[in-house]
Parts: C-alpha cells; sequence; structure tokens
C-alpha cells in the first residue's frame, strides 16, 4: 500500500459500542452513527434500563425510526444485566434474535448503572447459561470498590473479576469493552480466542494530561478515565497491531454541554460525527493503513460469527474543520476533537 494514499476504500465498518440515548437525543444522535456503520451494538443503559426482550425490541423499533430514510443501519441489541436476570429470558432474546449479546456493569461503575450486578456471583446461573449457547457478554470492566483507585480500576477488575471469572467458564465469549490500560492488552492477548476487546478513538489519541492539565477538562472525561501516556502506548500498538482480537467501539456517550461542564460532570465523549475520520490517523501515524479494515469492519463480525458487510465506504485525504458545539435538536454537545481539524473525511 502506498504510505501516502489520496483516499482509502473498505468495507464499510460496524461500532462495536455505541450510546444512542432515548426520545430527542436518539432522534438526533442515531443518523451520525447510521451514516458511517452498518451495524452497531446499542449499549442497554437507559433509565429505567433494557433488561427484558420486549423492552429490546420495542428500543430498537425507535432506533430505526431515527434512521434517516434511505440510509441501511442495523442496531443490535443488548440486554442490561441485573442480580435478578432470568437466564431463561436472556435465552429467548437471544433465540429470536433480539439480544445479540448480554452486558455487565458493575452497580454504580458508571452512567446509569445504579441496577447493575452487586456481585457477578449473582448471575453466575446466567453466564452459565450464555456459555452454554455461546451468547457473547459485553463487559463494563472496572471495579467499584470505594478504597480502589479510579486509575487502578480496570486492572483490579481483571484480577478480582474477569480472570476468576473465565476460569470458572473458560468457553464464555467475552468482549472486554472500552481497555484503556496495558494491563488490558495483556490479559486479553493472552487469553482464549474466546476473548476480545474494543478501543474508542479517544483512548488512542488521550492521555489522562488532557483531561487534567491546564484546567480541568469536562469533554475530556470519560469512563473508564485515560490513563498515563504507556497505557495508551500500548492501546495503539495492540488496535493497529492486526489482531484479531481487538476491534472498533466509539462508546460514543452523548450528554448535553451543560451536563458535562457542572460541578458534578457526566462521564461520557460524543465521538459519533467522526469517528472514522479520529480512528484513521491513529492508523496512519503508527504506520499502519492496511490494518484498518481489519479493526474497523472485520474482526467484529468475525468474533461475533455475524457476516462481513459487502457495502465499501471511502475516506479521502480532504480533512475536515470538527465543529466546537453540535446542535442535537435543540440540546448542545461538543464532540471530541471539537475545533481541531482532522486530516481524512469520509466521502457523503
Ligand atoms: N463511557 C462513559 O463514560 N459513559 C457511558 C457509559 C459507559 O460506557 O461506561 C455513558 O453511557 O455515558
Ligand atoms: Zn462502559
Ligand atoms: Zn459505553
Amino acid at each position: 500500500m502506498n504510505a501516502t494514499p489520496e483516499s482509502l476504500t473498505i468495507r464499510r465498518p460496524d461500532d462495536w459500542h455505541v450510546h444512542l440515548r432515548d426520545g430527542a437525543l436518539l432522534q438526533a444522535v442515531t443518523p451520525y452513527t447510521a451514516r458511517q456503520f452498518a451495524r452497531a451494538i446499542v449499549m442497554p443503559n437507559l433509565a429505567p434500563p433494557v433488561t427484558g426482550v420486549e423492552a429490546a425490541s420495542a428500543y430498537r423499533e425507535r432506533i430505526l425510526a431515527a434512521v434517516p430514510e434511505g440510509v441501511a443501519f442495523a442496531p443490535l441489541m443488548t440486554c442490561y444485566l441485573t442480580d435478578d436476570t432470568d437466564p431463561d429470558e436472556l435465552a429467548r432474546g437471544f433465540e429470536q434474535g433480539v439480544f445479540t449479546a448480554a452486558k455487565l456493569y458493575p452497580a454504580n461503575a458508571t452512567t446509569n448503572s445504579a441496577h447493575g450486578v452487586t456481585d457477578v456471583a449473582n448471575i453466575r446461573s446466567a453466564l452459565e447459561r450464555m456459555a452454554s449457547i455461546g451468547m457473547p457478554l459485553c463487559v463494563h470492566g472496572e471495579v467499584t470498590d470505594a478504597e480502589i483507585d479510579v486509575f487502578d480500576r480496570e486492572k483490579v477488575f481483571i484480577d478480582r473479576v474477569l480472570e476468576p471469572l473465565l476460569i470458572r467458564l473458560p468457553a464464555l465469549k467475552v468482549i472486554f469493552e472500552h481497555i484503556t490500560t496495558a494491563d488490558a492488552v495483556q490479559f486479553v492477548v493472552s487469553a482464549g480466542e474466546n476473548v476480545a476487546a474494543t478501543i474508542t478513538p479517544q483512548h488512542l489519541h488521550i492521555n489522562r494530561n488532557a483531561m487534567l492539565v491546564g484546567g480541568i477538562r469536562p469533554h475530556a472525561y470519560c469512563l473508564p478515565v485515560a490513563k498515563r501516556e504507556r497505557h495508551r502506548i500500548a492501546l495503539r500498538e495492540a488496535a493497529t497491531s492486526g489482531s484479531p482480537k481487538f476491534f472498533l467501539g466509539t462508546d460514543s456517550a452523548p450528554h448535553a454541554r451543560d451536563a458535562k461542564e457542572s460541578a458534578c460532570g457526566c462521564a461520557g465523549i460524543f465521538n459519533a460525527p467522526f469517528a472514522l475520520e479520529s480512528y484513521l490517523e491513529v492508523f496512519e501515524d503508527e504506520g499502519a493503513l492496511e490494518n484498518f479494515e481489519g479493526f474497523a469492519s472485520e474482526h467484529g463480525p468475525r468474533f461475533y460469527g455475524l457476516p462481513l458487510n459487502e457495502e465499501r465506504i471511502t475516506l479521502e485525504r480532504t480533512g475536515m474543520q470538527v465543529p466546537d458545539e453540535i446542535d442535537a435538536l435543540g440540546t448542545p454537545i461538543v464532540p471530541f476533537h471539537a475545533g481541531e481539524r482532522l486530516r481524512w473525511a469520509m466521502r457523503a
């Protein structure tokens, strides 16, 4: 491949982790995801959370109604696990093709996770059923214990929860989502083929300085929080390595500007409008353009056991200016890379 091509054509990518929200925000943000991606794993952390088959079907219909005319986009739904999740409900949703996966939020780990799981021992029978029917588990991998430093919560989750879980259920398909540490990279690389990870654009671009140097910058705050530089470097190596264990998951998580610019600001970065342009810069800077299509469009569907998309998209070196703010049908949202120029632009 030419080292500095003027354009790049790849299979249409999918987003394996996104928050589309509900109501007016859903109407406003879904077109951005549907423009770039053919499919997306949609997170169930609404208020109240999506815990059953009927609720997920209804949410899928609301998403489809927000997709612009003429755009083909398939939302893949997830079931929010709670201490009370019924294994039969999970299996029913999976067999009916409503649930593509189930999502483990440790209780109070992140936005809208108050109903999450307080101890994985409480969902043992649900996880056993998932392992036996081949239903994937998406994981927000952070412990929530008050005494554990927020920068250590992913690493401690691996040691205390994930590793023991995979010893007990070695066949369970696990997606360790939005990983942020060299420890998580190492864990995924050395685990079996049934363990993979998604990586966000922000964790490839920024370290914790972006959040804390020269003033506190709430728009760089998401969970898990960005870590030190050595972790960012490990994530960039993993994402661009060509390993089928790592794939695209934006974790695009829109919050209104005033909910972020607050004495207690919400966690989440809205990156959906220019996600591919953001990732592509990383692959180019790492000299790994030839591995971009695998990360964006192939590793995810292969891991989930879904067909690859046949359609193609093109990114061009025309560049684009990211706006300072996006008007989400009346709600101002500050996007990732606000005010910056990106070197690529997806062809309309
Ligand atoms: N990533 C975030 O910082 N926030 C997400 C929740 C999550 O994915 O943890 C959100 O829903 O806002
Ligand atoms: Zn999360
Ligand atoms: Zn998320």
